[in-house]
């Protein structure tokens, strides 16, 4: 509970019409979940505007309404707040609701297209090792410490990120890694929040569904860097020639970091196979339990983050260097077929990339390469040909199938998928859109010592379909087909 003028601090207010010192007991933007005593904030959406659901709000118990628009009739029992911004003031609303949770910890967010998770995910694990009482925010799950709990998005909702935020400060967490998603930075999920800092991993083609322009999205990712305050670090990846465009209008502390220039944090990478990587950090050579060049950016920025919040070198190292993830990055199944087995969660042009080349990199070239891929339904359309034609590029063999299709036809995103083959490639090209017998397939050309990458679903396990998710999991399956070849 809390009193709604108080819920309303810094929330631009154009006019308000009612009475401001009720009680609230809950912020919605859902008119769905409204009960008794709650505010309900309408949002324009992308398919229909909230603005349309303040009545069903109010005859579900809504007692404030904050909107952009007021309605034609206003009803005297409830209180109308006009605001410029409703979903940034529902960020802030969150954020005075939940008494400033993130002002109470430190909190450090995550941005770029690839790299996110696994940067907040080793460093929610490095501090955790370091003695920290630890909470994390990403695609895969949210944690407190040990306590998974479950994750719908890779950056929660506003309330629920105050709400899960609240909890953290309750179990005495120190620090906080988040991911922001840019469509969370674009919809003020993150408005109000205290951070301590920002990192940038990189910027690459996704999400043109949702921003439109490449440009859009850059802007989207920019907005954290330029909302910081002073402070705050704000550490960026100066390999992508967009590091020092989010830079630009920060108040914070600048740091940069590089694999390839000079930068206030660099790596070099001394050996990259599928055992590990061994990089050279600040004059100590270390080996580390994580596959492939990437990680190596994400491990750099997971050592800058602790040098900067002031952790002793030597013991960053020390941690992180016994740090193995089974999240679905670059994760090899264990077999004892003799064939190497890789899930990952590349889903757009640029990690599928980086995945095929890593694989590159480190095979003998005596095998095969076989790649499974496929792209999500209901999103960025313009991905499709792109990763058809990197997995034809870098894989002996390819199957291209179903990701999430979601509410589109399965073989239409496969015929989207293969306009990016080129003609010369296409007998290298088998279209299965069953992802389990795709899989099946691959393991069925694979001989001893190839390699077999599934790309795209990572962690996720299930399979979207019209709207309903049936169980599936890539590694499980990968792991069933293996053994049932294995058995023959
Ligand atoms: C595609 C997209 O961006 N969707 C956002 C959009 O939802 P929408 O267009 O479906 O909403 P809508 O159906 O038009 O409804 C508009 C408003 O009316 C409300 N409404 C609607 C119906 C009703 O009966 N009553 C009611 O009150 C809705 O609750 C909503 O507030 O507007 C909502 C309000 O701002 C957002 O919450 C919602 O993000 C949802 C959570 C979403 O799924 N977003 C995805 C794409 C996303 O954010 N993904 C990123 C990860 C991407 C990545 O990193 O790869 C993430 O952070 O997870
Ligand atoms: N630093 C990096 N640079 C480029 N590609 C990367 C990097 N780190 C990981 N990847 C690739 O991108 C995929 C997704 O990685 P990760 O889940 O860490 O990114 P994310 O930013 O959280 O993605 P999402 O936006 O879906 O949440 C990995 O499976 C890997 O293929
Ligand atoms: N956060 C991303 C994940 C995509 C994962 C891929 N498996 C797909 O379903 O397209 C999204 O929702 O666009
Ligand atoms: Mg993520």
């Amino acid at each position: 509970m809390a009193l709604l003028k108080d819920i309303l601090y810094k929330v631009k207010l154009l006019s308000v019409s009612g009475n401001m010192e009720q009680d609230i007991s809950a912020i919605h933007f859902d008119s769905r979940k409204v009960d008794d005593k709650t505010a309900f904030v309408a949002v324009k959406g992308t398919q229909v505007d909230g603005h349309e659901y303040i009545d069903a709000a109010i005859e579900k118990g809504a007692v404030a309404i904050v909107c952009e628009t007021l309605p034609q009739n206003l009803s005297d029992e409830v209180t109308y707040i006009q605001t410029d911004n409703s979903a940034r003031a529902l960020g802030l609303m969150a954020d005075n609701f939940y008494d400033h949770p993130s002002s109470k910890l430190k909190l450090v967010a995550v941005t770029g297209t690839n790299g996110k998770t696994t940067t907040v995910t080793l460093l929610h694990q490095l501090f955790m090792s370091l003695g920290y009482n630890v909470g994390m925010l990403s695609t895969v799950q949210n944690q407190i410490n040990e306590e998974v709990m479950p994750s719908t998005h890779t950056t929660p909702d506003a309330v629920q990120l105050n709400e899960l935020l609240q909890k953290m400060v309750k179990a005495g967490c120190s620090y906080v890694f988040m991911e922001a998603s840019s469509h969370a930075i674009d919809q003020e999920r993150m408005a109000g929040l205290q951070l301590a800092g920002a990192v940038f991993s990189n910027i690459s083609h996704d999400h043109l569904d949702y921003h439109k322009t490449f440009d859009s999205y850059i802007a989207a990712k920019k907005k954290l860097f330029d909302d910081l305050p002073s402070s705050a670090f704000a550490l960026v990846n100066v390999d992508d020639k967009r590091g020092m465009v989010m830079l630009q209008n920060s108040k914070a502390t600048k740091y940069t970091y590089s694999l390839k220039m000079m930068a206030n944090f660099r790596a070099k990478v001394l050996s990259n196979a599928l055992q590990g990587l061994e990089l050279n950090i600040d004059q100590k050579d270390v080996w580390f339990r994580l596959i492939g060049y990437f990680n190596a950016y994400n491990l750099l920025a997971v050592y800058a983050v602790a040098s900067i919040l002031e952790e002793d070198s030597v013991e960053i190292l020390t941690h992180l260097s016994q740090i193995e993830l089974r999240n679905g990055r670059f994760e090899q199944i264990p077999n004892t077929t003799g064939i190497n087995a890789i899930v990952d969660y590349a889903h757009t042009p640029d990690a599928l990339e980086n995945v095929l080349n890593t694989i590159d990199n480190i095979r003998t070239g005596n095998e095969q390469v076989i790649t499974v891929v496929g792209c999500g339904g209901n999103r960025d359309k313009d991905k499709r040909p792109l990763m058809a034609e990197i997995a034809c590029r870098l894989s002996d063999r390819v199957i291209l199938t179903s990701d999430n299709p979601r509410g589109e036809e399965p073989e239409q995103i496969i015929a989207d998928m293969q306009k990016g083959v080129p003609v010369s490639q296409a007998r290298k090209v088998t279209n299965l859109s069953d992802r389990k017998e795709a899989i099946k397939l691959a393991c069925s050309f694979a001989q001893k010592g190839d390699i077999i990458l599934v790309a795209g679903k990572g962690h996720e396990t299930y399979q979207e379909v019209k709207g309903v998710k049936h169980h599936f999991d890539d590694k499980e399956v990968v792991n069933e087909m293996l053994n049932l070849i294995h058995n023959r």
